[in-house]
């Protein structure tokens, strides 16, 4: 049972933001969404969580249509995100920022700060339990942010540029967490990543986009070895491959 857009399209106006977009994340599964600037990929997040409608197709949770779910209704019915920005509560402490994220989801608050703590130690951050979110370094942020997202139990969780701005040695770190969240916890995860290696260090299945169309999808040898990837997109980032 997946997450998926079947055929989707996307078009703000006139112009097509996404054309024809079909792809799946299974649970345990961890695909990659790579491509140039602009090519697609935050739409094709916010499409699947209900950030965005699509103009045509269809977005499919558990064999279910749910195309027109709310972004609220997507989070309760198990697809988490991370954003960009970390967007934490910044006057909240590290377990009060994952514990509200539970209650909104429906917990007792009891019940939210026991979860809170038992990933913040899954998760190797029982340290930073009490620590104020607005004065974390930028790596502990980003990780905050996606222990939130593991909050009530989603069974996908889509990353959008996590490792943004980090070193290879916390972009390392955190792929291993990936794959730990995916192998240890059964969720799904796209992972859409400018840092090409880190997709094809972590990833099973890699989706290219470019110009709002899918160029190539497949495997590690797959990706590297379609000719149409290396002149859309892996001229750019050839080294970090
Ligand atoms: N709300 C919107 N209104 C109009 N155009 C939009 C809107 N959101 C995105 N776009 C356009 O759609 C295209 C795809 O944007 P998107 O953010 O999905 O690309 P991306 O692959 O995530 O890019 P990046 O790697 O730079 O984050 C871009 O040309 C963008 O300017």
């Amino acid at each position: 049972m997946v997450l998926a857009l079947e055929q989707v399209g996307v078009a703000f106006g006139g112009f097509r933001a996404l054309t024809d977009v079909t792809l799946s994340v299974a649970p345990g599964q961890v695909v990659g969404l790579i491509g140039p600037n602009g090519a697609g990929k935050t739409t094709c997040v916010n499409v699947l969580t209900g950030f965005q409608r699509p103009t045509h197709g269809k977005v499919i949770l558990q064999g279910r249509e749910v195309s027109g779910l709310a972004a609220h209704e997507m989070r309760r019915a198990g697809v988490a995100r991370t954003f960009q920005a970390g967007r934490l509560f910044g006057g909240l402490d590290v377990l009060d920022n994952l514990a509200c994220t539970g209650v909104g989801l429906g917990l007792r608050r009891s019940v939210a700060e026991h979860e809170a703590s038992a990933l913040l130690n899954w998760m190797g951050m029982a340290a930073l339990e009490s620590r104020a979110a607005a004065g974390l370094p930028y790596t502990d942020e980003r990780r905050v942010a996606i222990a939130r997202a593991l909050m009530g139990k989603p069974r996908f969780l889509l990353l959008d540029e996590p490792a943004a701005g980090m070193s290879e040695a916390e972009a390392a770190d955190l792929a291993a967490l990936i794959g730990r969240i995916a192998a240890e916890l059964g969720v799904g995860c796209l992972l859409i990543e400018h840092n090409v290696g880190l997709v094809l260090s972590v990833c099973t299945q890699v989706v290219v986009l470019d110009g709002g169309r899918i160029i190539e999808k497949g495997d590690r040898e797959a990706i590297l070895g379609s000719r149409a990837v290396r002149e859309a997109y892996l001229g750019t980032y050839a080294e970090a491959a």
